[in-house]
């Protein structure tokens, strides 16, 4: 049998703090919620505030397939107000219910537990009156006295109840204790096969997928959740976790839901952009991480067989593709493959060099994109055999004169030189380099650009020179521009020392 998933990201994921989604917003994210084909859709708690009527109200008129469910407390007025919201939904259900633990129902509700009893079995049954479909939430069950809540439960049941509900409130189980929990009401409960068991828990210990899990092994029918576990503190069990886990261990879960999978990407774009909420990168299956690779290693394998390091496919929940991230910790593998995608065929040789390259620039920055790596590839092609090669930089600048120190190798031998300028220090870094080289080369053009964005972008610099009367065009990259402009000005002045 399917787990029927009931998502209250619009009811407990609104009450995360900071979060106040308009009418509107609550309206687009259940229609995107129908799509994802969800089976019950918690829209809100009516009597809280006009703008959740509204919502509610809206919903249960504009959004069809699921069942649309308001939150009442146990009491008249709550129950008349979630009707009044919910009363044209094809498919409504009032969830009504109260706190079942001794520290909630002695504090908060100041009432004895017989008091509780029949404050619940009363809403239920005047729930019932309106509509068939009723929930009964025993909020703080996981801290509540086992056989009472047993109690109550047969209690509401007998009521009229279709749904019971079992939140862990405060996120206090661990997945055995709660798994142990639901199968205790399962055999304590002579009614219970009259109704649904439902769970809902919270992750407050970071528990509340493996609990609503273990909830399941033990006869759970319904998981409530929110896209990207949004909710009340550390927030409620994440949908997407529920559904991918019992679908790529469908070989250990006997249950699956009914979720049109290929939606789960776009519903938690969705609810991260309206709610404010950014996504954690590493977040399970939505994080930007979650398929993306950047270490040679687990390159190399995916790039030759995509399961040795993926249990599930980017495209199950409606991602394009996996992704391959090169940087740092990336290997050849990955770096040939992609600079292939880019359309470069390189031989043995052209590989190992440009992937030099790209490795020392790896140290300095973060990502490398497309355009990164053709700015590499390019600044690769543009090299000449290299007479000199820039081996030390470094630069003062004081009072409006600025001094480079430069070092070049030269048919083994390594050169000093030093150049002050008063027209700054890349004009200082050329007149050592001048120095160096003994050719008196000038400068007719420098032109600066960012391959792309971000205060670790490539800086590209192309420079053109002067040599008795022939001009010579230098290039050169890297994530400085002081080090791309010498890498410019030296890759031209090779090339004047290859025509002598
Ligand atoms: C575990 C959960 O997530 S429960 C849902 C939590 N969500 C919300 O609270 C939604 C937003 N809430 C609100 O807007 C307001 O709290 C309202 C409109 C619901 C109620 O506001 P107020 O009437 O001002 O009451 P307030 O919130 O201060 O106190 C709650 C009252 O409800 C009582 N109560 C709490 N739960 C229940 C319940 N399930 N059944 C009956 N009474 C309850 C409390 O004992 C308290 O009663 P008291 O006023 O007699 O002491
Ligand atoms: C109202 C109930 C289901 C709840 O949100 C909780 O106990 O956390």
């Amino acid at each position: 049998m399917p787990v029927k998933i009931f998502d209250t990201t619009l009811r407990d994921g609104e009450q995360s703090p900071g979060v106040s989604l308009s009418v509107k917003e609550k309206v687009e994210i259940a229609k995107q919620l129908a799509k994802l084909e969800v089976d019950i859709i918690e829209a809100g708690f009516p009597i809280a505030s006009p703008g959740d009527f509204k919502a509610v109200k809206e919903i249960a008129q504009e959004v069809s397939g699921p069942v649309i469910a308001g939150l009442a407390r146990a009491t008249k007025g709550d129950i008349d107000r979630a009707w009044e919201a919910l009363q044209e939904a094809k498919k409504p259900r009032i969830h009504t219910f109260i706190a079942t633990s001794p520290v909630h129902m002695e504090y908060k509700l100041q009432k004895d537990p017989n008091e509780v009893l029949d404050a619940a079995v009363k809403a239920v049954k005047y729930a019932k009156s309106y509509t068939a479909d009723v929930e009964f939430s025993a909020e703080d069950a996981f801290r509540s006295d086992k056989d009472f809540l047993c109690d109550i439960f047969e209690a509401v049941i007998e009521a009229g109840a279709t749904t019971i509900n079992i939140p862990d409130t405060v996120g206090y189980a661990t997945p055995e204790e709660f798994g142990g929990l639901i199968s205790y009401i399962k055999n304590n409960v002579s009614n219970i096969d009259d109704a649904i068991i439902s769970v809902h828990c919270h992750n407050d210990l970071g528990l509340a997928v493996a609990n609503s899990l273990a909830a399941v092994e033990n006869g759970a029918q319904q998981v409530e959740c929110a896209v990207n576990g949004v909710g009340e503190r550390a927030g409620n069990t994440a949908l997407e976790e529920i559904a991918l886990t019992l679908n790529t261990r469908h070989d250990y879960f006997t249950n699956q839901t009914t979720l049109k999978l290929k939606e789960i990407a776009r519903t938690s774009r969705l609810v991260s952009h309206l709610t404010g909420m950014p996504i954690q990168p590493n977040k399970a299956i939505v994080g930007k991480n979650a398929f993306a690779h950047e270490s040679g290693i687990h390159q190399d394998g995916v790039i030759k067989e995509r399961t040795t390091y993926e249990i599930m496919d980017a495209q199950t929940i409606g991602l394009k593709e996996n992704k391959i991230v090169l940087g740092k910790h990336s290997g050849r593998h990955a770096f040939k493959d992609k600079m292939e995608e880019l359309g470069y065929k390189l031989k043995e040789e052209e590989l190992n060099s440009a992937f030099k390259r790209f490795k020392d620039l790896a140290d300095k920055k973060k990502e490398f994109t497309s355009l990164d790596l053709e700015a590499i590839m390019e600044d690769e092609i543009s090299q000449v055999t290299e007479i000199y090669q820039v081996d030390l930089l470094q630069v003062t600048s004081s009072s409006g004169l600025a001094t480079a120190t430069v070092q070049i190798e030269n048919e083994g031998e390594k050169i000093n030189e030093s150049a002050c300028s008063e027209g700054g220090p890349i004009d200082a870094v050329y007149e050592a380099i001048n120095r160096i080289t003994g050719l008196d080369c000038k400068l007719v053009n420098y032109k600066i650009d960012s391959v792309t964005k971000g205060k670790d972008a490539l800086g590209e610099v192309i420079v053109k020179l002067e040599y008795e009367n022939n001009l010579y065009i230098g290039r050169g990259v890297s994530t400085d521009v002081i080090e791309a402009s010498a890498k410019a000005y030296n890759n031209a002045i090779n090339k004047v020392a290859a025509d002598l």
